[in-house]
């Protein structure tokens, strides 16, 4: 199968705004993947199934996660809105035969993120905040970063998704806290090396 195929299957799977979200994920990712020199083709791959699940019924979603031997701790079984990662990674790898270990777990953490992200994660999880439609306060500033740090983007993302996590009273899951912290420690790591 390649990436018209792909698209055939997402399409009869989500509306208008999914779909057209999908493709302009997949071809971020692909920009995103030359730049930092990851697999293009994966990165185009992940980036155009990430979704696959989104508009999936909450109760198909957890059903394909339980029957996985996923077992869903307390923020994820409070947040539905997480579920479409995990739901999507199983559903790629059992309905399409995806089993490159890097796009699944690309798909899988696409929303959360997570400590030890490999590069094609990070370029999904980014291009998630950054494809063509997006327009929220920031994207310029994000869009920016993207084309010279994946975790400084990453980190300016994290900003937007605990104020609004916080600001909902929402539980924050420990995989984005773990992403967070480790991005900011390298970081400072780095800068204290080069004072
Ligand atoms: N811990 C959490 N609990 C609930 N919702 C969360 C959590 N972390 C992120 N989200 C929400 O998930 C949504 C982002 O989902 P994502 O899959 O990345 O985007 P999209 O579906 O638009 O491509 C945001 O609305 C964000 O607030």
């Amino acid at each position: 199968m390649n990436i018209s195929d792909y698209k055939k299957i997402i399409r009869e799977r989500m509306g208008d705004y999914r779909f057209s979200h999908s493709v302009n994920v997949a071809k971020e990712a692909k920009k995103l993947a030359k730049h930092y020199g990851a697999d293009e083709n994966k990165a185009e791959i992940a980036g155009i199934l990430h979704d696959i699940t989104k508009e999936m019924p909450k109760e198909q979603q957890l059903q394909i996660i339980i029957d996985s031997g996923i077992i869903l701790d307390n923020v994820q079984l409070h947040a539905p809105k997480l579920w479409h990662g995990m739901s999507g990674s199983i559903v790629v790898r059992d309905e399409l035969g995806i089993d490159d270990e890097d796009i699944l777990n690309a798909i899988r953490y696409h929303t959360t993120g997570r400590a030890g992200m490999s590069l094609l994660e990070k370029v999904i999880f980014t291009a998630d905040f950054t494809s063509e439609e997006r327009t929220y306060s920031g994207v310029a500033t994000m869009r920016k970063k993207s084309k010279k740090s994946l975790e400084e983007a990453m980190l300016y993302g994290y900003q937007f998704t605990f104020k609004d996590l916080s600001k909902r009273q929402l539980a924050i899951h420990p995989d984005e806290v773990a992403c967070y912290n480790e991005i900011v420690l390298q970081i400072s790591q780095t800068k204290g090396k080069n004072k």
